[in-house]
């Protein structure tokens, strides 16, 4: 039976071997555990396969070996479909909103497949509220908003089906320091509000502060795990994958 930590994983990769075409593995055995309401965070250096990590996770990459549980379901060689259906919402790297759409019409097509009113209903107005942005500017054009609002009109979208778990490639890729603030506070909110997070940041540090887990990438694997103030706190890691040495206490 199952212990009381190990019920709490909701995605798991576990093992996983996966690369592209003929080249060369880029994940070799790699291990990671989302928990249930977790923010975790996958750190490294360029071409570690951050992004790829996700892609295997949903579903657009089929791993060539090892495993992808979701609540404890092994759900290894479905696509990106049933994956979602399973809970797990990919947000992927770059901006993915429709500029001559308005806020509502790109944050409603997250929620096309519900069939239920009531539910559509439900949805929108719970993200209406997590997302202030969302809610205030739902009539406007998406392309009048900032980079840090569309990123928010993203996570709208992705939360409409009510994932279990959303995959953020690199949400603060191309915003500035204080827009970076507000997507980094909008995440803890996400987990706060009970889906578990696995993020992609190229800016490392910050995104350990908004997570409970960072693991660090390295030679297609996890290098080190840990809580992610830890892994903050370390100096060999600042010094080699967060950019230098942490801020002295
Ligand atoms: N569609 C693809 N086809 C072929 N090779 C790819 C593809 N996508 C990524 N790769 C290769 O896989 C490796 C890992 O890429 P990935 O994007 O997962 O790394 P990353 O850690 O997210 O990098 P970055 O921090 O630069 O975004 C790289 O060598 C990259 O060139």
């Amino acid at each position: 039976m199952a212990s009381d930590s190990d019920s709490a994983i909701l995605l798991e990769l576990d093992d996983i071997q996966a690369g592209y075409g003929r080249a060369a593995l880029v994940l070799r055995g790699l291990t990671v555990q989302v928990p249930a309401g977790a923010i975790v965070c996958l750190v490294g250096p360029n071409g570690a396969g951050k992004s790829t990590v996700l892609k295997v996770a949903s579903g657009l990459l089929a791993p060539r070996a090892g495993r992808i549980l979701v609540d404890g379901e092994d759900l290894t060689g479905h696509g990106p479909q049933r994956m979602l259906a399973a809970g797990v919402a990919h947000v992927l790297q770059g901006h993915s909103v429709f500029r001559e759409m308005t806020v509502a019409e790109n944050v409603l097509l997250g929620g096309y497949t519900l069939r239920d009113k009531a539910l559509l209903a439900e949805r929108v107005s719970f993200v209406r509220e997590l997302f202030p942005v969302v809610g205030e500017r739902w009539t406007s054009l998406a392309g009048l908003l900032s980079g840090g609002q569309q990123k928010q009109v993203e996570f709208a979208r992705s939360l409409m089906v009510k994932p279990r778990v959303v995959l953020l490639d690199e949400p603060s890729m191309g915003l500035d320091p204080k827009a970076t603030g507000i997507v980094f506070e909008q995440i803890v909110r996400m987990r706060d509000a009970g889906t578990a997070v696995l993020l992609v940041e190229q800016n490392a540090r910050r995104a350990l502060e908004a997570a409970d887990t960072g693991c660090v990438l390295d030679l297609g694997r996890v290098h080190v795990s840990g809580p992610a103030r830890q892994l903050l706190a370390d100096p060999q890691l600042g010094e080699l994958y967060l950019g230098g040495r942490p801020a002295r206490r």
